[in-house]
């Protein structure tokens, strides 16, 4: 770490914010509930590359440079990965799973997985979903009542994610949406708010594990006397359980499915062990790796996906222009085609084009994670697409970061840097989806799985469920808007920081976001 110190000795000619502690930088004020106008503030003050102190003089940087970024997710690729704590802390908890394993292993996990979430089973999916829209659109139908009525939409948000996740990758229901959730569902729930009291812990993981074999960590965390971590192995233990439980489940469907020439469970996880059971390949996944897998993608598409299904209705019940717009798209497409809104397949809904523009735009402005990280594994040197200016006043046209440094990639300005967007990149505005891009977006190369943004990351650990969560905002959007008029609450919505921004009331003690929308049930 003193040598690390020494060779980032230069890094501190970047500009950043003013550290305001010795011993923790900036870290407390960017990592709390209440840091997101300070993270906006910082992310979009100092430019395309960011000194942020951390832990005793440790200097991390938040990148928004697309060259720098492409050079991150291209070329040096396998240079750049997780940090070993973030991994090891997957792996604890829920064995092992994409999170928790790097460079090979995680390319032969990817390639297993990455087939399931193609285009061509999500398709497949698409009726599920609708039947879950369904059932949100018929529960608030009944709580709304013949007038208007303010009501908590991101707990409903929160059921149908987790719902629409559930049944399309395990097969599995959480129960009906009016009273949704299992014990499964709670400790998923609880992985991340248990997670934020062990933070300071977190980074002693890896040598832990190392040290000590797993029944000795085990005795040893029902001596500490740390009830989070007790928790964290209650969680650990119930996602297991459960997890085990339903594979065994599956496995047993599936042979019976083959005994009677039956293809009829067509979730995809289903369809991977199906993929698995037949294979030769000495690579498939094993039993733990499958596990691993399903508490991963249950955990990794929920608070995601109602997060920015809660945005995009916000912004709706802001912006009436916008919803009479995406009204009239969705009646011209269903009643105006003599059709209903389940016929709506995949492409069609994908086809809809200012339905697709909300959810970009929205996406874009408001990605869930404003930044992620990365640690560079070695030395190395990125290009810059443009010079920063140092504290010294001198023009820096490339980037050394030594071995051990951390960089946050900086997805809130990415998707908003003005340079790029255009001098109108802070305002909400589904139209700039509708003409042709602006061309320095289109050469600035971002690197990128969806719409020239970085919401989604890039690169090998790109998200792997971006298609899945995109269809889903389209298809609960549908429905909400084709069912209801949305208008806002006299509430103010503040966002506030997990590991991702949640709407909460400004004022409320609540943990558990909160979004209240008036809401009137449309004519049918
Ligand atoms: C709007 C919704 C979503 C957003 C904004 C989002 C964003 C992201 C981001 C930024 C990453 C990279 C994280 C990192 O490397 O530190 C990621 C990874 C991942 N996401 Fe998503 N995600 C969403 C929905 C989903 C859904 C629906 C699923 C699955 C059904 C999913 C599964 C995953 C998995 C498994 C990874 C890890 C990939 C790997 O390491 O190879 N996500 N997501």
């Amino acid at each position: 770490q003193f040598q690390r110190r020494a060779k980032q000795r230069h890094l501190r000619n970047l500009p950043g914010p003013p550290s305001t502690s010795f011993l923790t930088g900036v870290a407390k004020d960017l990592h709390n509930p209440h840091a997101v106008p300070y993270r906006e503030h910082v992310l979009s003050s100092y430019g395309r590359v960011i000194k942020l102190q951390g832990f005793l003089g440790e200097i991390d940087i938040a990148l928004s440079d697309p060259v720098a970024l492409g050079a991150i997710f291209g070329k040096f690729r396998d240079v750049f990965e997780l940090p070993k704590w973030q991994s090891e802390t997957h792996r604890a908890v829920f064995g092992p799973n994409l999170m928790s394993v790097s460079g090979s292993e995680h390319h032969k996990q990817r390639k297993h997985l990455n087939p399931i979430f193609s285009a061509k089973y999500l398709r497949e999916a698409v009726s599920t979903q609708h039947g879950i829209a369904q059932e949100l659109t018929n529960v608030l139908k009944a709580e709304v009542g013949q007038s208007t009525s303010e009501v908590e939409l991101s707990e409903y948000f929160s059921r149908y994610s987790l719902e629409a996740v559930g049944r399309t990758t395990l097969g599995y229901t959480f129960g009906p949406l009016k009273k949704h959730g299992t014990d499964y569902s709670r400790a998923l729930k609880e992985f991340g708010p248990t997670l934020s009291h062990l933070h300071l812990w977190r980074p002693l993981l890896p040598w832990l594990r190392k040290t000590f074999p797993p029944a000795l960590l085990r005795f040893g965390v029902q001596l500490l006397p740390m009830k989070a971590l007790r928790h964290m192995q209650w969680i650990s233990d119930s996602v297991f359980a459960m997890s085990k439980r339903l594979l065994d489940e599956k496995m047993e469907n599936l042979r019976k499915d083959d005994l009677h020439g039956l293809r009829e469970n067509k979730d995809l996880m289903s369809v991977l062990l199906r993929e698995n059971m037949s294979t030769e390949d000495v690579d498939s996944l094993s039993e733990p790796e499958l596990l691993g897998q399903m508490s991963l993608l249950l955990l990794a598409a929920t608070d995601t996906t109602s997060s920015s299904i809660s945005r995009a209705t916000q912004l709706l019940s802001l912006h009436p222009d916008a919803q009479d717009k995406l009204r009239r798209e969705l009646i011209g497409a269903t009643t105006g085609a003599g059709r209903t809104l389940l016929d709506l397949d995949f492409d069609t809904l994908a086809g809809l084009p200012y339905l697709d523009a909300i959810v970009k735009e929205t996406l874009r402005l408001y990605p869930p994670f404003y930044l992620f990280i990365r640690i560079a594994q070695e030395d190395v040197v990125l290009p810059l697409g443009s010079p920063v200016t140092g504290i010294d006043g001198k023009q820096i046209h490339e980037l050394f970061l030594p071995a051990g440094t951390i960089v946050w990639p900086n997805v809130f300005w990415v998707n908003r840097d003005p340079e790029i967007w255009g001098a109108d990149s802070a305002e909400w505005k589904p139209e700039r989806w509708l003409g042709p891009l602006p061309e320095k977006l289109v050469e600035a190369h971002i690197p990128s799985v969806f719409a020239h943004t970085m919401t989604f990351a890039a690169g090998p650990r790109s998200c792997i469920g971006y298609n899945l969560a995109v269809t889903e905002m389209r298809i609960a959007l549908a429905h909400l808007i084709l069912s209801f008029e949305l208008t806002p609450s006299e509430k103010e919505i503040v966002w506030k920081l997990g590991g991702i921004v949640t709407p909460t009331v400004r004022g409320s003690t609540a943990r558990k976001p909160e979004l209240p929308v008036n809401v009137t049930v449309l004519p049918t």
